[in-house]
This record gives structure tokens, C-alpha cells and sequence, in this order.
């Protein structure tokens, strides 16, 4: 895997102040993916990791349909207070790209639920891999993670980290994303 990473830079935020760096990944096809890593500037030992996946429409835009943003500021919050880092990677719409997420969406507009809606589309319900996340965590020479989330999957993917310890990431439903929490817990397996 072929990687270019940034320079460490400042970043100031409303959960306090936080490093940045940037990893830019070289696909096969010549296209890039750049993924970002936030995290305190006092690691402790065993840190706090969130390898969060991108959600435009939860992230930046307040979408009420997943949990993506509210798990996003919990993490921010939870890594300012104990120390650690995000791995924020570019895997919009469980990596099916942001084009096929709205897709989707509309998909569910008309009934299906978020796994039914990607198998529609030709896609299995989870497209993203980890490998990027082995990358970072070795750039930062960390070996053992205590892992922020609530899918099993995502603990099995990680490879080349110990996982001393899952933390829940668990936040409240609302009536727009209650059947999708319902469904991520009912056909992915996630332990809400
Ligand atoms: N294809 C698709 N992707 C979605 C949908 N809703 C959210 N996503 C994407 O799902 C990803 C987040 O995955 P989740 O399944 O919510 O959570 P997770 O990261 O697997 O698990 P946690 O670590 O517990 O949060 C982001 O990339 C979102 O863009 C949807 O309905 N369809
Ligand atoms: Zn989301």
C-alpha cells in the first residue's frame, strides 16, 4: 500500500485542541483516497481509537437518518477527555461512494431497510476494509487500543493491533434512524 502522510498541524476545535495529519492512500486504479487522523497531543499508553467511516450527510450535515455525527462528537469528546485518536477513513456509505449512498437512500424512501437497499444495488451490505487502519497505527508506533464501537465486525477486520478493550459508542435514537439502528442490530450483528 502506497502512502503519503502530511506534516502534524494545529487543530483547534469546540471540543478542545487536537493534531491533525493527513494519509493519503494510492488506489490501483491511479484514483486516492485522503484520510484524516485527529488525536491529542498526551497519548496515554493504551489509547482510546475510533476508526469512524465518512458520513457526509451525518458529519457535516446534521442528517438524522444514522448515528454517524452524534458518534463522531461522542468520540471527539471522549479522545479530548482520556487521550487517543480518530482514524477518520474516506469509506462514505460503507464504502459504496457517496452517489450510491443516495441511491440508497431512496431505496429506503420507498420501504427497504439500509442492508436490503445496498443488496439492491448490487453491493453486499458492508463494502469497507481496515488495511489503512493497520498503516496509521503503526505510523504512531501504537500497538494496543482500547476500540470505540458497537460492531463486531469492524473488531475482527482490525488486524496488527491488540483490542484490550471495546468501548461502546452508543448514542440516543431518534424516530428518523430508530428502524436503521434496528436493522444494524438485527442483520449486521452491531451490539446495541
Ligand atoms: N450504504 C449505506 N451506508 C450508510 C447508511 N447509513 C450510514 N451509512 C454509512 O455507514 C458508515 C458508518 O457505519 P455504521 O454501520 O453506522 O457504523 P460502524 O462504523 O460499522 O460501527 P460503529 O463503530 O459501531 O459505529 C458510514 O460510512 C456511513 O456513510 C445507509 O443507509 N446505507
Ligand atoms: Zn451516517
Amino acid at each position: 500500500m502506497n502512502v503519503e502522510i502530511s506534516e502534524v498541524a494545529n487543530l483547534p476545535t469546540k471540543f478542545g485542541n487536537f493534531k491533525i495529519q493527513a494519509f493519503k492512500e494510492q488506489l490501483l486504479d491511479g484514483c486516492y483516497k485522503e484520510h484524516l487522523t485527529i488525536f491529542t497531543d498526551q497519548m496515554p499508553e493504551v489509547p482510546i481509537v475510533r476508526v469512524h467511516s465518512e458520513c457526509l450527510t451525518g458529519d457535516a450535515l446534521g442528517s438524522c437518518k444514522c448515528d454517524c455525527g452524534e458518534q463522531l462528537e461522542y468520540a471527539l469528546h471522549m479522545i479530548q477527555k482520556h487521550g487517543g485518536l480518530v482514524i477518520y477513513l474516506r469509506q462514505e456509505g460503507r464504502n459504496i461512494g457517496l452517489l450510491n449512498k443516495v441511491n440508497a437512500y431512496s431505496l429506503q424512501d420507498k420501504g427497504l431497510d439500509t442492508v436490503a437497499a445496498n443488496h439492491q444495488l448490487g453491493f453486499s451490505a458492508d463494502e469497507r476494509t481496515y488495511e489503512m487502519v493497520e498503516k496509521v497505527l503503526a505510523h504512531f508506533k501504537i500497538t494496543k487500543i482500547r476500540l470505540l464501537t458497537n460492531n463486531p465486525k469492524k473488531i475482527e477486520s482490525l488486524k496488527g493491533v491488540e483490542i484490550i478493550e471495546r468501548l461502546p459508542i452508543i448514542v440516543e435514537a431518534n424516530p428518523h434512524n430508530e428502524a436503521y439502528l434496528q436493522t444494524k442490530k438485527s442483520k449486521m450483528g452491531h451490539l446495541l
